[in-house]
């Protein structure tokens, strides 16, 4: 499984892309900057999309996804999201005042873009990859994924604060290779990150407790003003599994 990600930040600002990571470039998980970090003809090769939540972070790409592979593909590309994730971004996003509902263009029969409904909990076949979807604790509907394919899996909690069953999870599962995960606020931060539902690298520390053992530990979605302390603040957890997500544009084979 060849993970690139094209956006692994918190936010946007020169050097700095909003989450999306492409697997084999075909899945993609979360739409924060596939239109901006990569070529239109790499973006048409995309099958399937996962959505984790409908912050604008994560879903802002969906609108220049659309437009710029219009007519281009054939056939739509399949977006999976929970129910309320998937009426928020129909309601505020593809309304057809913020943005044209693509989804019914150029024709409802053959659209641009599909969404699908993702049930918590069930697991999804899409081509070669198996999905959990399993809720964790941030905006409402958010959703981490365990990915599997072939003899590797991956998790990604996606945006999240303190969370349990993604872990219970993670324990279960066979041959897995690493975990993407997230560190957003510095320390200093506590109440703001706890207000909006992320970590600090202190809670991370904690966290960090509740995942499988020897698993490469991927942080990113750091929010771009507080980069320095953050890197200062992480590399004290002294966990040696823990690497951050950069501003490059990098993949991960696993
Ligand atoms: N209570 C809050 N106080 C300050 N900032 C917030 C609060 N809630 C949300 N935010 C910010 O709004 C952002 C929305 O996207 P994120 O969840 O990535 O990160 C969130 C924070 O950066």
């Amino acid at each position: 499984m060849l993970v690139r990600i094209i956006g692994g930040h918190g936010g946007v600002s020169p050097g700095f892309r909003a989450t999306s990571y492409l697997i084999d470039g075909k899945l993609l998980l979360d739409a924060g900057s596939v239109a901006s970090g990569i070529q239109i003809e790499e973006q048409s090769n995309i099958d399937h999309i996962l959505i984790s939540h409908a912050h604008l972070d994560h879903i802002s790409d969906l609108a220049f996804l659309a437009d710029n592979c219009f007519g281009m593909k054939g056939k739509p590309f399949e977006i999976y999201a929970n129910t309320p994730v998937k009426n928020a971004i129909m309601t505020h996003l593809l309304n057809d005042v913020i943005w044209p509902d693509f989804t019914t263009l150029p024709t409802k029969e053959n659209p641009t873009l599909r969404i699908h409904d993702v049930k918590p909990l069930m697991q999804l076949v899409l081509g070669d990859y198996r999905i959990m979807p399993i809720p964790v604790n941030h905006s409402t509907g958010a959703l981490g994924f365990i990915i599997e394919r072939k003899n590797a899996s991956v998790v990604f909690t996606q945006d999240t604060g303190p969370t349990d069953e993604i872990w219970k999870y993670a324990h279960e599962v066979k041959n897995l290779k690493a975990i993407f995960t997230e560190v957003s606020f510095p320390n200093s931060m506590e109440k703001v990150a706890t207000a909006s539902q992320h970590h600090t690298p202190a809670t991370m520390k904690e966290e960090i407790k509740k995942m499988p053992k020897d698993v490469p530990i991927f942080l990113g979605h750091l929010k771009p003003n507080f980069q320095s302390q953050l890197f200062k603040e992480i590399a004290e957890i002294g966990d040696e599994r823990i690497t951050i997500l950069g501003s490059g544009d990098t993949s991960y084979v696993f």
